[in-house]
């Protein structure tokens, strides 16, 4: 009997010893990773004069309403892929005066300067995500984030760049407008990280013109697309689907 009870305890003890402690704690590192917790994410965020691109179809009024709407939408996708900690990075208050869901920081620097400002200051992986990303879900946030490369790109629509995983953040440095997807990718590949890009049709929908918007009534769900809603219906004209007021 004493034999018997001994063979258990001794196979216990050896499972758990094939396992090496740190590979153990890397293991679970790894999982707190994935689920948001060793990482903040960052959404840059301006909302006067916000999207001057969709001013043929909506007022000043209604762009700071919409953009207001799917700033809620990106930060609930944030929160719902586990990430505990949101920042917003802004160069006024103007329209964050109640915000609860995210810690507001302020700088009037141009986008480039604050986000290059605020990942010199990061010691944890960082996510830089755009505000105007209403088709983004958390889904898509768990798999952007639990990239083995260094540094995680999602490409938006025109040669931009919607989402950014960086785990190194005090070694990288953004530069958006222009072709900024090709950018990022020389920046990460000339300062010798490697680097995944992630590509999704929904991910890389931003919504910066009115053709956008048929997007978003399409593969919408929430706030922003009831706000759209309210205001256009689609329409197929010579086989395209467009926007028509209501
Ligand atoms: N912190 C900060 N964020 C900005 C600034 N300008 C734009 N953003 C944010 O950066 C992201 C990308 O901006 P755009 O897609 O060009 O949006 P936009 O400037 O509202 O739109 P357009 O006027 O049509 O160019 C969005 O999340 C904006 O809210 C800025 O000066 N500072
Ligand atoms: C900020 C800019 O956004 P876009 O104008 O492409 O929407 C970019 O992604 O580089």
């Amino acid at each position: 009997m004493a034999a018997k009870s001994k063979t258990p305890e001794k196979r216990v003890f050896l499972i758990s010893k094939k396992i090496p402690l740190n590979k153990k704690r890397k293991n679970e590192n790894e999982k707190r990773k994935y689920a948001g917790v060793q990482m903040r994410a960052v959404i840059p965020y301006k909302k006067a004069g916000a999207k001057s691109r969709l001013s043929p179809v909506l007022s000043l009024q209604e762009r700071e309403e919409f953009v207001e709407l799917m700033l809620n939408q990106v930060i609930d996708s944030l929160k719902g892929a586990g990430i505990k900690k949101v920042d917003i990075l802004s160069p006024s208050v103007y329209g964050l005066e109640v915000m609860t869901k995210a810690r507001v920081l302020l700088d009037e620097k141009d986008l480039n300067e604050a986000l290059n400002r605020y990942l010199a200051e990061a010691e944890e992986p960082v996510l830089i995500v755009m505000a105007d990303l209403p088709l983004l879900s958390p889904e898509h946030v768990k798999e952007i984030t639990s990239t083995k490369k260094d540094i995680c790109i999602v490409p938006g629509k025109g040669g931009g760049t919607n989402l950014l995983f960086i785990k190194n953040p005090s070694n990288y440095r953004v530069r958006y407008y222009g072709s900024s997807f090709l950018t990022h990718c020389s920046i990460a590949a000339d300062s010798g990280q490697d680097f995944e890009v992630y590509d999704s049709f929904l991910a890389g929908t931003d919504i910066d013109e009115p053709e956008d918007l048929v997007e978003l009534l399409i593969h919408g769900k929430g706030p922003a697309k009831d706000y759209i809603n309210s205001k256009f219906k689609l329409e197929v004209s010579r086989g395209r689907v467009g926007l028509v007021p209501l």
